[in-house]
């Protein structure tokens, strides 16, 4: 499908810049403006929407389109509905007017993270049942709040509820990330965030003396030796070719605390890291290996954590998973090139392979480059088009995969 002049928007185009404009963003995002407008596209769609307030103010909205075949279990197509926050001045035009260009390429924040997404399944089921399909599967679509922050009041609250375990989810698809080549990169599991906050206590005093056992001074310690981790992970990755990048582990320094003046020698200073464990490390390892850091620092340094993800999961992409051999079949069969990687951050599938349900993360956006979180995130209209195509084949495929062991 190509792209259409002004006069003649495809209607699917103009739905996106719509659920564009809801200003979703965090750290205070409008979810009653979304679930409103996700009740209206129900509405639309002939398709029941259950909300479940998993807090207060905090809604996953879900609507169904019903398989034949209610014994089997169904397909979850996930989406969160907020969006990270913007520096206005550094776009070229405003976020959430979803401005398109005269090429085609529609500006906004959540054009690729992820609203794009919400609006291809969407749109997907909706020429699906235009066209009179009816597939043995039921599919859901889920629209989650709070994933930005990490899912914490949203995905991770969901799939603890009865009203999940009543969706029956056989098999998940979340998102992914754009690939700026012709190949699409899915993702199959991902790192596992940690994010630990190093504290160092030491001795105080005026700071014209040599003071010995300073905060300070043990902090460096801790620093240098996660920083040296860090380098070594990086020179792991950059001198094997077959390895991406989320399978090795990251570190970055970003937040340095401590001080109270020139010439007082602190107490107490602490040093905040956002470590993603590649899914393949022995997590009881890497926590000892933060701890004896801390330890050869010295005394009195002690860590926290802020995040730490201990399940990961991977889903099989071979053909002993039904699930992926019906998606990568209709790739084959649309002639796209498939690059399976591991997330290198976190998304709400690990809540979602954590409790057994297997999970693709996949933004179908080819020849795009990667600007979630990014100034002048944006889509082109053509590859959102295409989008909806990729699933209009994916969505029949997967929700007639045939009973598995177990399903009757
Ligand atoms: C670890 S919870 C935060 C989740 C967040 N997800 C998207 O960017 C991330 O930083 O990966
Ligand atoms: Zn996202
Ligand atoms: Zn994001």
């Amino acid at each position: 499908m190509t792209s259409k002049g002004p006069e003649e928007e495809h209607p699917s185009v103009t739905l996106f810049r719509q659920y564009l404009r809801i200003r979703t963003v965090q750290p205070k995002p409008d979810y009653g403006a979304a679930v409103a407008f996700l009740e209206e596209r129900a509405c639309q769609l002939g398709l029941s929407c259950q909300k479940v307030e998993v807090a207060p103010g905090y809604v996953v909205t879900v609507l169904t389109w019903p398989g034949t075949n209610p014994t089997l279990s169904s397909i979850l197509l996930n989406s969160h509905t907020d969006v990270v926050p913007v520096f206005k001045e550094y776009w070229s035009h405003d976020p959430f007017e979803a401005f398109k260009d005269s090429e085609g390429y529609i500006y906004a924040r959540g054009a690729q993270d992820m609203k794009c997404i919400s609006i291809q399944y969407l749109e997907a089921v909706r020429r699906l049942k235009a066209e009179g399909h009816q597939l043995p599967r039921t599919i859901h679509m889920t629209f989650v709040p709070d994933e930005e922050v990490g899912g914490h009041q949203g995905m991770e609250l969901f799939v603890q509820r009865p009203e999940f375990q009543a969706l029956r989810a056989g098999f998940a698809l979340d998102e992914g990330l754009a690939n700026p080549t012709d190949a699409f990169t899915v993702f199959y599991s991902e790192r596992s965030p940690w994010w630990v906050r190093v504290t160092s206590t030491g001795r105080p005093g005026h700071s014209s003396r040599f003071i010995k056992d300073t905060a300070a001074e043990k902090l460096h310690k801790v620093v240098s030796s996660i920083l040296a981790f860090r380098e070594k992970e990086q020179q792991r990755l950059q001198s094997n070719p077959h390895l991406k990048e989320g399978a090795v582990t990251s570190v970055n320094l970003t937040k340095l605390e401590g001080g109270v003046a020139y010439n007082v020698v602190p107490a107490t200073m602490s040093a905040s890291f956002d470590f993603r464990v590649a899914p393949d490390v022995d997590l009881k390892a890497f926590e000892e290996q933060l701890q004896s850091w801390c330890q050869a620092a010295g005394e009195g340094v002690t860590f926290e954590f802020g995040q730490k993800w201990t399940q990961p999961q991977v889903t099989p992409t071979d053909d002993s998973n039904p699930w992926w051999a019906a998606f990568s079949r209709v790739c084959k069969d649309m002639n796209l090139t498939l690059e399976p990687e591991i997330f290198p951050a976190a998304t709400d599938s690990r809540y979602l392979r954590a409790v057994g349900v297997p999970a693709l993360g996949f933004s179908p956006m080819n020849h795009t480059p990667v600007l979630l979180h990014d100034h002048d995130e944006r889509l082109h209209e053509a590859v959102f088009l295409r989008g909806v195509d990729i699933y209009t084949r994916l969505l029949p495929a997967l929700a007639s995969v045939p009973a598995l062991p177990g399903e009757s």
